[in-house]
């Protein structure tokens, strides 16, 4: 029996539907055209076309093996190592898949936090500090400037602006992994990548990077991998759902909830997915 919350259209259903971002009304900040990605022999990710609206966040949602993180992964050169991936994905008239392209530099531009906090064995501060250094920069009042203002943006400054000089191993769980969202931002990246960034985390916590990842879509393009359907409903602006390597719906997050065009959105959404 359906349940009365339940999703149930009986319209014809197509397979797949790309929402395709008009770029004379919204300024797309990334774009993926015909990305296919391989470990080997075996294809994890189909073709894929996708275009970022800037200031906006979008959420990759989809079962676990979907290939939500193989995509995501793709759009840094995080699968340089492991993988091959093909296609283009085009960053300011560049396409960053090429080999050409310098990778460190371009990772300046399009930042990347994990689903596990990752920070140095280092000092709060010296954690935002180090990458930044190594981009050249020495000049101490900058550095202190990038420390709070990285730490504000991501809303951890006021519980930690009296301890920059303890480790941040101290730190809880949900302290580290918005300090690592700080590290990430005060590179000034453009484009924000997160995989899973609060599913290690209690739901305090997750609020709390919630709540950082809403201010933050002011300044940047965010890009988050969610297997949380209330998160992705809560925080994004768009939804792409996947399905065995292959994006088989993309919409405004408010039509991906309330009225998918896609039959296996429907059954995800609604939690029917076998
Ligand atoms: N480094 C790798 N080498 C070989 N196969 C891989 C590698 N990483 C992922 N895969 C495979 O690619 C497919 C997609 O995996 P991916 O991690 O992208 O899925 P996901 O949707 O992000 O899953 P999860 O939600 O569990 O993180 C899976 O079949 C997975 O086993």
């Amino acid at each position: 029996m359906v349940e009365p919350n339940q999703l149930v259209f009986t319209d014809e259903m197509p397979d797949h539907y790309i929402m395709d971002i008009n770029e004379d009304k919204h300024e797309v900040a990334l774009s993926a055209q015909d990305v296919e990605v391989y470990y080997g022999a075996k294809q994890a990710l189909q073709k894929t076309n996708l275009k970022f609206e800037r200031y906006k966040i979008t959420s990759l949602i989809g079962a676990s093996g979907s290939g939500k993180s193989t995509f995501l992964r793709s759009l840094n050169r995080m699968n340089d190592d492991v993988g091959t991936v093909k296609g283009k994905i085009m960053y300011r008239n560049l396409d960053i898949n090429s080999s050409d392209i310098d990778v460190y530099e371009m990772r300046r531009h399009i930042g990347m936090v994990f689903q596990r906090p990752n920070p140095f064995a280092k000092s709060i501060e010296d954690n935002i500090t180090f990458a930044l250094k190594q981009h050249g920069i020495r000049d101490k009042d900058e550095l202190a400037k990038r420390v709070e203002t990285s730490l504000k943006q991501a809303a951890l400054w006021d519980e930690v602006k009296d301890t920059l000089h303890k480790s941040a191993l101290s730190l809880s769980g949900g302290q580290q992994q918005r300090l690592v969202i700080a590290r990430a931002i005060a590179l000034h990246p453009d484009i924000l990548l997160l995989d899973e960034p609060a599913s290690a985390l209690d739901p305090i916590s997750s609020a709390k990077i919630e709540d950082t990842l809403l201010e933050l879509k002011e300044k940047y393009t965010i890009i988050i991998v969610t297997h949380n359907m209330q998160q992705a409903a809560r925080v994004s602006d768009y939804t792409a759902f996947f399905h065995m390597g292959e994006v088989l719906e993309y919409d405004l997050t408010r039509k991906i909830f309330t009225r998918p065009k896609v039959q296996r959105t429907i059954d995800y959404v609604n939690g029917n997915f076998g």
